[in-house]
């Protein structure tokens, strides 16, 4: 695309928002992907929570194009994939469930074979990172631990200085030192508020960590994408003590009640309202993300 029509296009989009999915639909034998719509705003650190098989791979795969998608829309900083592929590329920054990494190859040459490809290219952000993290520029990749092939990665990623980050599962298998490093990495890049990160994960305390905003995939269908700090105020844990919360527990506010020892327990999504309505004895707990998860996608199909 020519830079003229490439600047059009990045100027009548909304410049808040850096990734934009809607009506994505991708089907395989046994699985499909239903009408996943995200967005991702700019200055936002998006957890994607999901099961193994939930379809996370899938969608970011598809985002960039790796997969074809059945149906969507697929927008990065107004540009649409795959038909501005090369431009949007420039402004997206991907490690895959699979590293891209040449195993043969040390850090130094996968470096500067990268650098002729991407005009942004931060040598300065390059070495500051390879510094940072201790990354060895002469050894083979084959030869680095998992935790430095991945902050190789992730280097190598951020070095065209892309607007948007997307990250399939860059913490899993890391010990918690490593992966509160690479936390830390993705909470520096987005002090500049016109970027963004997109990252999978199963790991909820990472997320409730550093995510601003948190996506759950469910069976090829997004459950919920919202605001993290609104998501965990509207949901709350409700205990209510004694005989008399037989009657309390029926409010539709109220889901998954269960009675215990002590008198019920029952989960709302509208505590907001719960608190407004409720009578009698009661108390409210806060989730944690990981509880939150577990409650929501747990039981579901099994
Ligand atoms: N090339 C393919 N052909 C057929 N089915 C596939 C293919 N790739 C993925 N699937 C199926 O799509 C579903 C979603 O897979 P996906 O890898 O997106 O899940 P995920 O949420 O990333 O899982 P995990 O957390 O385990 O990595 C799974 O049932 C998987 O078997």
């Amino acid at each position: 695309m020519n830079t003229d029509r490439r600047e059009k296009t990045m100027n009548n989009h909304d410049e808040r928002t850096l990734l934009e999915v809607n009506g994505l639909t991708k089907s395989y034998l046994d699985f499909q992907l239903r009408d996943v719509n995200i967005q991702v705003p700019a200055g936002t650190i998006m957890g994607f929570l999901g099961r193994n098989g939930a379809g996370k791979s899938t969608m970011m795969k598809a985002i960039m194009d790796l997969i074809k998608r059945d149906e969507g829309d697929i927008r990065v900083l107004g540009m649409s994939m795959p038909e501005e592929e090369v431009a949007v590329k420039e402004q997206v920054g991907y490690v895959g469930d699979t590293p891209l990494l040449n195993n043969a190859w040390t850090m130094e040459r996968t470096l500067s074979f990268a650098r002729h490809f991407y005009p942004n290219w931060d040598q300065e952000a390059v070495d500051r990172n390879l510094e940072r993290f201790q990354v060895p520029f002469d050894k083979k990749i084959s030869e680095l631990s998992k935790g430095m092939k991945v902050k190789a990665s992730l280097i190598l990623a951020m070095a065209h200085q892309p607007k948007l980050l997307l990250l399939d599962e860059p913490t899993s298998g890391l010990d918690p030192v490593v992966r509160t490093e690479v936390l830390e990495l993705l909470l520096d890049f987005v002090q500049d508020e016109s970027r963004g990160v997109l990252f999978s994960s199963h790991i909820t305390s990472d997320v409730e960590k550093i995510a601003d905003w948190v996506t759950v995939i469910n069976d090829g269908e997004i459950l919920f994408s919202e605001d993290k700090e609104s998501l965990l105020d509207r949901y709350r844990r409700i205990v209510i003590p004694g005989n008399g919360g037989g009657k309390a527990v029926e409010t539709p506010l109220l889901f998954n009640c269960q009675s215990t020892m002590g008198g019920y327990v029952g989960y709302t999504d509208r505590f907001d309202r719960f608190q407004k309505v409720a009578s009698g004895k009661w108390r409210s707990e806060r989730l944690t993300l990981e509880e939150l998860f577990v409650l929501l996608t747990g039981r579901k199909g099994e």
